[in-house]
């Protein structure tokens, strides 16, 4: 599937440790709902390993093309091999880009980027999409770094107009507007869907 920065405009990211019921329960009613991109990350407490991480991720990407919707995967380069994925996201501790694009020519490649240090060290020309954040708190990620605010996507798109961004990071209905305001080519969710009860009408106000 080949990149569109639209894709990024409401990037619904989850693993099963994210969800109160079945995960394709969730991703199901979020896709009928209208998110553009999704994220399979399986990590951290509760995650599923081995076996039961490749049904879920199987399962999860049959939903995304039903909808036609990308399928990406966070940080697990050989499920994304495996799996045939539409992409994969990494960050700064995980596989080097360079060595993921070598691998994966035609996939979707996102990157996280929090500094102006991670930024000036990254091979932006290589990428698809930069993850910027996290823009405001969060308790989903377990090793999250301080919040950055609005002025990095600010600053980001000054330094780099044509750079495509998604936000990530406390993006719920309610500060949405403002990342969008700032910058942003759309945001990126966990909790603001798997926390709520209402996903339709969260993913219309996303
Ligand atoms: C869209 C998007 N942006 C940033 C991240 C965070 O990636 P990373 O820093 O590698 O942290 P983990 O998600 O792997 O814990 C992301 N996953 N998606
Ligand atoms: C994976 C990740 N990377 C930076 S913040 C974050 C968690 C985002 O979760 P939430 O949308 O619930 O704040
Ligand atoms: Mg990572």
């Amino acid at each position: 599937m080949k990149f569109q920065k639209n894709m990024l405009r409401k990037y619904f990211i989850m693993g099963s440790q994210n969800c109160h019921r079945d995960p394709r329960e969730i991703l199901q009613e979020a896709a009928a709902a209208g998110i553009t991109a999704f994220q399979f990350r399986e990590k951290g407490k509760h995650s599923l390993k081995g076996a039961a991480k490749v049904e879920l991720a199987k399962d999860l990407k049959a939903i995304c093309h039903d909808f036609q919707i990308p399928f990406i995967i966070n940080d697990d380069v050989d499920l994304a091999k495996q799996l045939d994925a539409d992409g994969i996201h990494v960050g700064q501790d995980d596989q080097p880009v360079e060595v993921v694009r070598k691998q994966f020519p035609n996939k979707i490649i996102g990157l996280s980027i929090s500094t102006n240090k991670e930024l000036n060290h990254s091979p932006l020309e290589i990428v698809d999409y930069i993850g910027a954040g996290p823009i405001f708190a969060t308790n989903t990620k377990e090793d999250a770094k301080k919040a950055v605010g609005l002025e990095w996507i600010q600053n980001l798109k000054k330094q780099h107009p044509s750079l495509p961004i998604v936000a990530i990071g406390g993006i719920n209905t309610t500060n949405a507007q403002e990342v969008i305001q700032a910058g942003a080519d759309g945001v990126s969710f966990i909790t603001a869907i798997t926390e709520t009860n209402h996903i339709l009408q969260a993913v219309q106000r996303l």
